[in-house]
């Protein structure tokens, strides 16, 4: 697929992997660490650049530390703050490509969005004033990703199988997606969707 103009892919991974109790981004999924499985699939839904939020180096670190996803997006939207945004968490090993253009095409017909399964990944389109809007809620606590989508007026987009939102924040959850990928058919049924 070509690039998508003006669209930057961000896989948050500065969590602090408590119910993992180990750092989920570096986890091993098909041969590589999970961040680049997500950096790979954001790349291939047609993202124009990729960038990590996370405290290491090469990465867009937080400017307010140890507030959850919200902090992450808001380093990464200080950073460049007119584009759109394609932003997934770094545990959701089954997101498909095809879901990730889904979500492409619709923020750009309609702005921001997300799926009704979760409110990750979600698309985020350019408005220079969304970093301060971030930075106040943050300021005040207010640090539910779904409020900040809620008061985006965020459409929330019907569609994808409930298997590829499986977040893997636990042992239990990661062994599931494990299985779930080599035998995708029959666990989907079981879980379903
Ligand atoms: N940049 C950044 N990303 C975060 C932060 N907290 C969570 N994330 C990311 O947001 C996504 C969802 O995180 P959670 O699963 O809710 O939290 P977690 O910290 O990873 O895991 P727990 O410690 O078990 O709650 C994951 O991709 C995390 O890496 C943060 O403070 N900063």
């Amino acid at each position: 697929m070509q690039d998508t103009p003006g669209v930057i892919g961000v896989v948050l991974a500065g969590g602090g992997s408590r119910r993992m109790g180990r750092d989920k981004a570096l986890l091993e999924w098909r041969g590589q660490p999970l961040l680049d499985h997500l950096r790979a699939r954001l790349w291939a839904a047609g993202c124009q650049a990729v960038v990590t939020s996370r405290a290491a180096p090469g990465c867009i670190a937080d400017l307010y530390p140890d507030r959850g996803p919200l902090g992450g997006i808001h380093a990464v939207l200080r950073s460049r703050p007119a584009v759109d945004y394609l932003v997934v968490p770094v545990d959701m090993p089954l997101l498909s490509v095809a879901l990730l253009r889904g979500l492409i095409a619709a923020g750009r017909d309609h702005g921001h969005c997300y799926y009704r399964h979760s409110f990750l990944p979600c698309y985020l389109s350019g408005d220079p004033a969304l970093p301060e809007r971030l930075a106040q809620r943050l300021r005040r606590g207010d640090l539910a990703l779904g409020g900040f989508l809620r008061a985006l007026r965020a459409r929330a987009l019907d569609g994808g199988d409930a298997a590829a939102f499986l977040n893997t924040n636990t042992p239990e959850a990661w062994r599931r997606a494990t299985a779930l990928d080599a035998a995708p058919q029959t666990l989907c049924k079981e879980i379903g969707s």
